[in-house]
């Protein structure tokens, strides 16, 4: 059954005022990764609260406790669970996204303030947090709000759960969702999940998303002075840490992107005629990657290597040295103590917890190769497990057939090569089938310098997800 007519006008009548309260959202720095910004998180957790129950939402927020992060004990920020219906008669779809966001600072080299939405004259609104994932929260409720508005009932039970730790491993969620799953818990009863909270491949092809990479996430500790030193008196005369490092460092990845760690590419199969046909059959182009990474440097020109060097296969990412020095000048300083941060992200059947002693083998004898007196440790910060499910399920169907209602096309069906730990566990947990109905495109920008989300993305995608819900709503039986 698709959207009465009546919300889609809504939806475009009310475009405007959807774009300011876009730019009010993303005006809260919500950056979970800096323990700086933990009070803008919290402040983000009561901006959803308050928003949503403004449009008729039963709403929780819910303590997790805390953790450690770079030294400091933290409170995780609340959780916010939503409800509206209990009709036995209707599915019940759970709603799931993040309203932390990644670091974003000017000098980065944003054209804009990151933390002030900017409307561009070609419809980009720009700002931290507009695609990845504040975006698809507010497209959630601006559905609900028509249906408050207008007096009109949801098609379906809805359940939300929206959190402010993705962007640094989702702590603390899995146990809220296992317990919440449980009878007589929050999400009891529920159908389905969806999840808007990645992008489509390109820039004109909507797509459904039935996999993501996990994510394991390491630091390489080494130091050995008892202060920073001066080159020209220590130079040549003691073991450099930031030396040590970035050899280790460049043992882990070749330039072409295999992975150096011995049995960590070897764990995943080789794809047959039939899986090279499933990536053949996307609206993709090598162009498309080298246009959205903004230069051409695609790992190959055969665009079936390159979507399974994304969806199938591990990849091993260098992120950053913290102690080092980076700043304007020339500083002839040798580092006291350097961590140097990488991550990889998994596909079935790797997971944090098989690929950690791979990684702890790897770089202790990658150290011991090098004989120096250095201090030397791994560390591994946070993971997830990679998810793929069946695409012939009602859900899946609900959202191709709201796909093809607002957009006039087919979806592509793709699996993310980023990372939603907490998807494998509402899938566990629940047992129900789990879905990615994204509403950006892949030259967003997510977690990169001037993130944008069309507008016609924002808008329309509001539309998807609300065709959506009548979708799910208008499939028979419980
Ligand atoms: N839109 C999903 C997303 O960006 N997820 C992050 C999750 C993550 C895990 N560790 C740090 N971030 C991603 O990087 O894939
Ligand atoms: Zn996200
Ligand atoms: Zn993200």
């Amino acid at each position: 059954m698709p959207a009465p007519k009546e919300f889609l006008d809504y939806v475009d009548d009310q475009a405007d005022a959807f774009i300011q309260r876009l730019s009010e959202a993303v005006s809260i720095k919500s950056v979970s990764g800096d323990a700086a910004y933990r009070p803008d998180v919290f402040k983000m957790s009561d901006w959803v609260a308050k928003q949503f129950r403004a449009v008729g939402v039963e709403i929780q927020q819910v303590e997790i406790g805390n953790h450690v992060m770079d030294g400091h004990k933290l409170e995780l920020p609340k959780v916010v669970l939503g409800r509206l219906g209990n009709d036995p008669r209707k599915k019940t779809v759970l709603v799931y996204g993040h309203f932390d966001v990644q670091p974003a600072n000017l000098s980065d080299g944003w054209s804009t303030e990151p933390f002030t939405l900017s409307v561009q004259p070609n419809g980009q609104l720009v700002g931290r947090g507009s695609s990845d994932d504040k975006g698809p929260i507010l497209g959630w409720l601006n559905t609900l709000q028509y249906h408050y508005e207008n007096k009109k009932e949801l098609p379906v039970n809805l359940r939300c759960c929206f959190e402010g730790m993705e962007e640094n491993g989702s702590e603390g969620l899995d146990e809220l969702v296992e317990r919440e799953s449980k009878p007589g818990g929050w999400f009891d009863g529920v159908d389905c999940v969806c999840i808007s909270d990645n992008y489509w491949l390109n820039t004109r092809t909507p797509v459904l998303t039935y996999g993501l990479r996990g994510i394991t996430y390491y630091k390489l500790n080494v130091s050995g002075p008892s202060r920073d030193l001066h080159s020209g008196v220590f130079g040549r005369t003691v073991h450099e840490p930031m030396t040590d490092l970035i050899k280790l460092m460049s043992t882990l990845v070749d330039v072409n992107g295999k992975i150096l760690i011995p049995g960590i590419d070897d764990m995943v199969g080789i794809a047959d005629e039939e899986e090279r046909k499933l990536y053949e059959a996307l609206d993709y182009s090598v162009q498309d990657v080298e246009a959205s990474a903004g230069a051409p440097i695609a790992l190959s020109s055969d665009k079936v290597e390159v979507l399974m060097g994304r969806m199938r296969m591990p990849s091993l990412s260098l992120h950053g040295i913290e102690g080092a020095f980076y700043g304007p000048g020339a500083k002839t300083v040798i580092p006291a103590k350097v961590s140097g941060k990488f991550s990889i992200r998994l596909v079935p059947p790797q997971t944090p917890n098989n690929i950690l002693p791979l990684v702890k083998a790897h770089v202790e004898s990658e150290f011991a190769k090098l004989g120096s007196k250095n201090k030397f440790e791994l560390e591994e910060l946070h993971g997830g497990k990679p998810w793929v499910t069946k695409i012939d399920h009602w859900n899946f169907q609900a959202a191709r057939a709201a796909t093809k209602a607002v957009y006039n096309k087919d979806p592509d069906m793709t699996r993310e090569g980023g990372s939603i730990p907490v998807t494998l566990t509402f899938a566990e947990a629940l047992g129900v089938n789990v879905l990615l109905l994204p509403m950006g495109r892949g030259d967003d920008g997510a977690h990169s310098t001037n993130e944008k989300l069309d507008r016609s993305n924002f808008i329309e995608g509001t539309k998807l997800l609300g065709t959506y819900l009548y979708e799910v709503g208008a499939i028979a039986g419980k």
